[in-house]
């Protein structure tokens, strides 16, 4: 996981850590909610008791009216009323506890999904720019959802699948044991044949085959995801025979599974199977009735009630694999969870002008990897840094620190004379915008996109910035103008894209900018409009930003040379060219290769 602890020790003890309740878990968010949820759960259960009570009933009818002598009716009518008592409470009690299910299963997702909403609203934006939206998406919606059965189901079948068993077996003990005991029997032989499913030969038959089905899908997403590039270079055989390879070992491994599993899964069916159950108990009576040891009416319950004594075992089943998704899902909540927020101060300072100062930061991605060596360096308003080194040196990590997408591991960044992580991420954002590589447009109008850092802002103000991102003919030629809503089917290229977040960017009108150049000046056009843009206006603003063009670096204050994480040269242009040093050698070897 991404190490965003903050070790520096100057940093106050005011900023507010996440507490961090136990709501990461299922059992913690539903602690809330542990009144209702003993409801629903007592509910169930008497429920599915008071479902014995008709097949109780009949059972009972049956024995006084086919017992020897002159049948006792008040016994009869007592069992009818009681059976259909039963019924009518298993019915109440069903209905009520399926509503407070879902009524509950309603509150905890939204209490899970608030949870999750706060939390990603608190994690670093780096962390979150890492992850790909369906990740999240599916983490907030479906694995949310997945929580449904385990809240609204499962618990209530999994206890009705041993208090119904039970309060049956009572009752047929209370009529004949040794009629009980064999009725048990295909019950106890399914249950002894579960060790069988586990044995190491079979999990490990079972690895291989969901390993399998994941190559399948592999090479199927891998065929699908790069078919234009397949194509385009001929390789198009080479994926296809992938996928085959895939499919044949799927194939081999199916069926070494299905070979070790099904035997097993068959004695199991057969075993919990109605004709078994009732040869069975059918046997075993007429062997108790012929040795004259029980009473031919008495039969009757085990036939009615030893059927119902196998059922609960499939339902465990259904209910292990809905708990077991419920479990995977609420890891993946955890996972999200589990992310260290930045901390936000309790009581926001504020900065004093808008200098930045980086004092000795260090930065890692990865605790043991340590990408940012030691940086100092003094951003001055009114001033432009470019900020260049070769590929991998760390320049993104470096201008991403700067609107706390990280916080460093070690060292400081004051903005004003404040540490960033002191001030309150309003004035943050209030103070830094930036148009980096990883663009997300909102589905929302060109004008709310625009307008995101000032919603207030009118048409005139609007225009201005796409113009001068050169943004504004584009616009005017979608089906909408600014009122098109922007989504996949607008149609807009990535250099489009990235106008409009710089028309953002510009809109925003924040005393520090930071812009990727390579990202943000999509074509000549857009950079000479931007660069002329930037000039033009507030002369105070502070500009951070990772050359790549000479004409950049020719233009900026300073320059820092990033190498391997540490600045190695760091000056105005000429003086590092009059240097004759590794920013000289960078210069020579980039004006060999600009075309202008
Ligand atoms: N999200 C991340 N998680 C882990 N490591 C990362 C991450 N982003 C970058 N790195 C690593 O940090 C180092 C610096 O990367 P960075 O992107 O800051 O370099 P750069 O100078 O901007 O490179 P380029 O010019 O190619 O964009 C690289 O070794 C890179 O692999």
């Amino acid at each position: 996981m991404t190490d965003t602890s903050v070790t520096d020790t100057s940093v106050t003890d005011t900023r507010v850590t996440d507490p961090r309740p136990d709501t990461g878990t299922l059992t913690g968010l539903l602690r809330p909610h542990a009144g209702s949820f003993t409801a629903l759960l007592t509910l169930q259960v008497i429920g599915a008791v008071a479902g014995l009570a008709p097949l109780l009933a009949v059972a009972e009818v049956g024995r006084t009216l086919l017992a020897p002598g002159p049948p006792d009716h008040a016994h009869a009518w007592t069992a009818v009323l009681a059976g259909v008592t039963g019924l009518l409470i298993r019915l109440l009690f069903t209905t009520a506890s399926s509503g407070i299910g879902h009524l509950l299963d309603g509150q905890v997702q939204l209490a899970f999904r608030r949870r999750l909403a706060a939390h990603l609203g608190r994690v670093p934006i780096g962390w979150l720019s890492q992850r790909r939206t369906g990740e999240l998406a599916k983490v907030v919606g479906e694995d949310v959802s997945a929580v449904h059965p385990f809240i609204a189901h499962t618990p209530g079948e999994l206890v009705s699948a041993f208090v119904v068993p039970l309060a049956s077996l009572i009752y047929l003990f209370t009529i004949d044991w040794r009629l009980t005991l064999i009725t048990l029997i295909p019950v106890l032989l399914a249950i002894a044949l579960v060790p069988l499913m586990m044995t190491p030969a079979r999990q490990r038959e079972q690895r291989d085959f969901d390993t399998a089905m994941g190559r399948i899908a592999d090479s199927a997403v891998e065929f699908v995801q790069g078919i234009a590039v397949v194509k385009a270079f001929g390789g198009a055989d080479r994926t296809h025979r992938t996928f085959l390879t895939a499919t044949d070992t799927f194939a081999d491994t199916f069926l070494r599974w299905a070979r070790g599993l099904a035997p097993i899964a068959a004695a199991m069916q057969t075993a919990l199977a109605p004709p078994f159950v009732l040869l069975a108990v059918l046997t075993g009576g007429t062997l108790l009735i012929a040795d004259g040891g029980l009473p031919p009416a008495d039969l009757l319950p085990f036939l009615l009630l030893g059927l119902g004594l196998t059922a609960p075992v499939a339902a465990l089943g259904h209910g292990f694999d809905d708990l077991q998704t419920a479990w995977r899902a609420t890891g993946r909540i955890r996972d999200v969870l589990a992310v260290d927020p930045l901390p936000e101060p309790a009581r926001p300072a504020t900065a004093q002008g808008h200098r930045l100062h980086l004092r000795n930061v260090h930065f890692g991605y990865d605790t043991g990897r340590t990408v940012l060596r030691g940086i100092d360096l003094t951003l001055e308003p009114g001033t432009t840094t470019a900020i260049v080194g070769p590929s991998g040196s760390g320049k993104s990590t470096l201008v991403q620190l700067l609107p706390r997408f990280f916080d460093p591991t070690h060292g400081s960044i004051t903005l004003g004379g404040t540490d960033l992580r002191d001030l309150g991420s309003n004035q943050l954002y209030r103070t830094i915008s930036f148009v980096f590589q990883d663009i997300r447009l909102l589905r929302a109008s060109v004008t709310d996109n625009i307008a995101l850092a000032l919603p207030h802002a009118d048409h005139h103000q609007v225009t201005t910035a796409a113009r001068l991102a050169n943004i504004h003919d584009r616009i005017l030629r979608l089906p909408r103008g600014y009122d098109t809503i922007l989504d996949e089917e607008t149609g807009l290229s990535r250099g489009e894209t990235q106008r409009i977040a710089i028309a953002r960017a510009l809109l925003a009108d924040t005393p520090v900018l930071v812009l990727d150049e390579a990202t943000a000046f999509a074509d000549p056009h857009t950079e000479h409009a931007v660069r002329h843009a930037l000039t033009t206006s507030r002369g105070d603003r502070t500009i951070v930003v990772i050359a790549h063009r000479l004409e950049t670096i020719t233009d900026a204050d300073t320059v820092v040379l990033l190498e391997n994480g540490t600045i190695t040269e760091h000056g105005t242009p000429a003086e590092l060219l009059n240097q004759n040093g590794r920013f000289a050698a960078f210069w020579r070897t980039h004006r060999g290769d600009d075309p202008r």
